[in-house]
């Protein structure tokens, strides 16, 4: 087999229109054009320095957008603004004569005839000498803006060109003296404006929009016939892989992603505004797909590559390449003078990351890229609302409408005319050798594309990449009472229904699966739907479908059902783990009061959150380094405070029962539980409360009650004696080292506080690790004399303050749980 369909296809539409520059210069008589200014009247032109400096004193000092903001910054724009509605353009023939211009430039700029431009004045400009613009890129002010379009006057100056630069390219535009010139370039090409030198440089800028005028005329011949053919082809040929290690696939692609070379917004994404050659690529392999039964949505794609790269054989000797590693001071080398490359754990030292441009670096192989689609374009036309019923609030008239996605595409899904490697990517880091890898240089990219599938694949494909669209037009034939028909199409999911991640952003990919889930009346295929979310997606909004779907299938079925959500890693800690336990408590109430079986959610719900956080627990009462393990069971606190208050009475009082017969260390979690729960005083009603406050407040004062006496029991302990320097063991390593049972002598002797034992570099080092791992309070240094050199231990007085400290705050802990968490009378 040569060479692959998409391959072909991406080399068919290589000289489609390649006319179309990025940036294109033109002029026109100054007569033309009569401009006339607020305050300052017609411009007489060529201009002159005296007219320009009446302008200046009717203009302000220019501003410039950076993300949401606008700014005023003299080191990054320097130049005077008037805005455009102080502006009159005119002229007896000025209409047409800019007409001719945009359409020259429509052409230029490869834009289908299709396409109608049309400009709109968007500021006169006045710079002056060392006056300037540095390199940026214009904001899309609106959904048609496909450039901008700069028209000079004519004046005596210099300095002052207009660079223009994409993808690598870039052209420098110098204004005419006598004529007024135009230059203009796509919306995503940065440019900058070079300080004049001297006299004046006068600009009208123009928002450059696009508007479509007549259909696209069906491409006739073979040309095209021959990209539907690859398309074809493409779609009913096993995929191939990247590596393959000797199985072939057995299975087309599902889809073919075809990049594209401009950068596109959002809003600005649209067949009739796509800049350059993608106008007219996209055009045609749209018609392609016409002709091939294939459906084409526009969607775009961040991109990454990761190349086996150096850097450029001149700047090679300027880096000091081992000089910015990180050094162990305490290095166990003798010999070492600091220019070991050991990091604290032992491990070869990594240089460190550098960011920025490295544009000129030389690129030898590429090891890996990934591209993923995270918004694409709806189907237009009458099918963007079928199925839907009306339930949908698309407006069919938005042609910018689109939904975010997360779709990873495979390496036999994508092609394209131009590779990644010949565009600037937005973000470069270079990591230097790191023992394993070479010298790689990962790269990022954000790329429009053309996504195309098999026609009746169409709902798989969009729902794979977990559209939200896509589940409406499920729910549309369920209205419509077409169940069967929804029953196929789930079920047909299946294979493909991948994980969709967790959060706010996928809450309403949810909310639509679950509605669908509880229409479809089939277990089964309802549990496949919505299996594959994380806990942390459930939100109130989805109690009531969760109630209903838990009645309609069953507990059996929500227990196992809220188990996959969970997931496998039970002991999942994190952020988003720790907000969603703090809205568990508004969830339940939420499914308690909900028609259906809420309970059957609830009660798994309180039991997984439970299940996670108490393991947690355990893991971290085990940590040896006192620090860490209070540090870590302090944070579960306000956690474990949430799922009490979310948790029905037979839970809760069985959290408990396992809470009391935890290590007294449990303190450091349950007194901060009962803190966190003590700042929300109306979630723990005082036994009067509504559903379920009763129990819970039950509960938690049992745990008071608990925490009282542990804590009173523990301040009647003898404090330390004065000369009592004992601590616990460290214990045997398990390795026979012979040193660790001198090593807790040492430790667990009342008098002994220094320990000089002459030791070889790796025993040493055994005895390091041995005491860093228990964090006990014995400080270790080398005494770099003799050989063996001798180690010094010496047990610091935190032997003392640690438990001071302790004393202090279980007396602190123990008068705000008497003040705060009285015992109950009667209790
Ligand atoms: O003055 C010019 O030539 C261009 C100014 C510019 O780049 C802008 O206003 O964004
Ligand atoms: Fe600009």
């Amino acid at each position: 087999m040569g060479h692959a369909a998409r391959e072909r296809l991406a080399e068919l539409l290589e000289d489609a229109e390649r006319k179309g520059d990025f940036s294109t210069r033109t002029e026109l008589p100054a007569h033309d054009l009569r401009i006339e200014v607020d305050g300052v009247g017609e411009l007489p032109l060529p201009l002159r320095a005296p007219v320009a400096k009446k302008l200046i004193a009717q203009a302000r000092q220019a501003r410039f957008g950076r993300g949401e903001e606008t700014l005023s910054d003299t080191s990054v724009r320097d130049t005077w603004e008037i805005t455009p509605d102080r502006i009159t353009l005119s002229g007896p023939d000025w209409d047409r004569a800019l007409g001719d211009v945009l359409d020259g430039v429509r052409s230029a700029l490869g834009l289908p005839p299709t396409t109608a431009l049309r400009a709109e004045p968007h500021a006169l400009l006045v710079y002056g000498k060392g006056q300037f613009f540095l390199p940026h890129q214009d904001s899309e002010k609106d959904d048609s803006m496909v450039g901008t379009l700069v028209v000079s006057l004519p004046s005596h100056h210099s300095g002052g060109e207009l660079v223009v630069e994409h993808a690598g390219r870039s052209v420098t535009h110098r204004a005419s003296r006598q004529q007024l010139t135009f230059v203009a370039f796509y919306a995503d090409c940065r440019h900058e404006v070079r300080p004049v030198t001297s006299g004046y440089r006068v600009t009208l800028t123009m928002n450059l929009l696009a508007e479509r005028v007549r259909p696209t005329d069906e491409e006739a011949g073979g040309r095209l016939a021959e990209l539907a053919h690859c398309l074809t082809e493409h779609f009913t040929t096993p995929a191939e892989q990247r590596y393959s290690y000797g199985r072939p696939e057995t299975t087309p692609p599902n889809r073919l992603v075809y990049l594209l070379d401009h950068e596109y917004t959002q809003r600005g994404l649209d067949w009739d505004r796509l800049k350059g050659a993608d106008a007219a690529r996209a055009a045609r392999l749209r018609q392609a797909a016409g002709q091939a039964g294939c459906e084409a949505v526009l969607a775009l794609a961040e991109v990454q590559e990761t190349w086996d790269a150096a850097p450029p054989y001149d700047q090679y000797d300027q880096y000091d390449h081992y000089g910015e590693v990180e050094h162990f001071d305490d290095c166990e080398d003798e010999e070492c003078e600091g220019a070991c490359l050991l990091d604290p754990d032992g491990e070869p030292g990594a240089e460190r990351r550098r960011s920025g441009d490295f544009s000129d670096y030389e690129l030898n192989e590429l090891v890996d890229d990934e591209i993923t689609l995270g918004w694409w374009t709806l189907p237009e036309g009458p099918d963007r609302t079928s199925g839907t019923s009306g339930t949908s609030s698309t407006d069919s008239t938005d042609s910018t409408d689109g939904e975010a996605i997360s779709l990873p595409v495979a390496y036999a899904e994508v092609c394209a005319t131009t590779e990644n490697k010949d565009l600037t990517p937005y973000r470069s880091e270079y990591e230097g050798y790191m023992g394993n890898y070479g010298n790689t240089l990962d790269r990022w990219y954000r790329r429009a594309a053309v996504v195309l599938w098999p026609r009746q694949q169409s709902f798989a494909s969009r729902a794979e990449a977990g559209s939200e669209w896509a589940l409406r037009e499920l729910q549309g034939h369920l209205d419509a009472g077409a169940l069967d028909h929804a029953r196929t199409l789930t079920r047909s999911l299946a294979p493909i229904w991948g994980r969709h991640g967790s959060g706010e952003a996928t809450a309403p990919l949810f909310a639509a699966a679950l509605r669908v889930a509880v229409g479809l009346r089939e277990a089964d295929t309802a549990a496949m739907l919505i299996a594959p979310f994380e806990v942390e997606t459930l939100a109130e909004e989805h109690a009531p479908d969760l109630a209903r779907a838990a009645e309609r299938y069953g507990r059996a079925w929500a227990r196992e059902t809220v188990g996959t959500w969970f997931g496998t890693a039970d002991a999942y800690t994190g952020a988003a783990r720790t907000a969603w336990l703090a809205s568990l408590p508004a969830l339940c109430t939420a499914l308690r009061t909900a028609d259906g079986d809420g309970e059957a959610v609830a009660a798994p719900l309180v039991e997984g959150a439970w299940r996670a956080t108490g393991q947690q627990l355990t893991n971290r009462l085990g940590m040896s380094r006192e620090k860490e393990r209070r540090t870590g069971s302090e944070q579960l606190g306000a956690p474990l405070a949430h799922i009490l208050l979310a948790a029905g009475s037979g839970t809760a009082d069985a959290i408990v029962t396992t809470l009391r017969g935890l290590p007294d260390t449990a303190l450091e979690c349950l007194v901060p539980a009962l803190r966190a729960a003590g700042r929300r005083p109306a979630a723990v009603p005082d036994g009067t409360g509504g559903t379920g406050g009763a129990p819970v407040v039950g509960a938690f004062h049992a745990l008071a009650d608990h925490c009282r006496e542990r804590l009173a029991a523990l301040l009647t302990r003898p404090v330390r004696a004065a000369d009592d320097w004992s601590l616990p063991p460290a214990g045997a390593c398990g390795s026979g080292c012979g040193l660790c049972p001198d090593l807790d002598a040492f430790l667990t002797s009342r008098s002994r506080r220094v320990m000089e034992w002459p030791l070889a570099q790796a025993r040493r080092r055994h005895i390091h690790s041995r005491i860093d791992l228990t964090g006990l309070p014995v400080s270790h240094t080398t005494r770099r004399q003799g050989r063996p050199y001798t180690l010094v231990l010496t047990k610091t007085d935190a032997v003392f303050t640690r438990e001071r400290e302790a004393r202090v705050r279980a007396e602190t802990d123990l008068a705000w749980l008497r003040k705060n968490w009285p015992v109950q009378q009667g209790g």
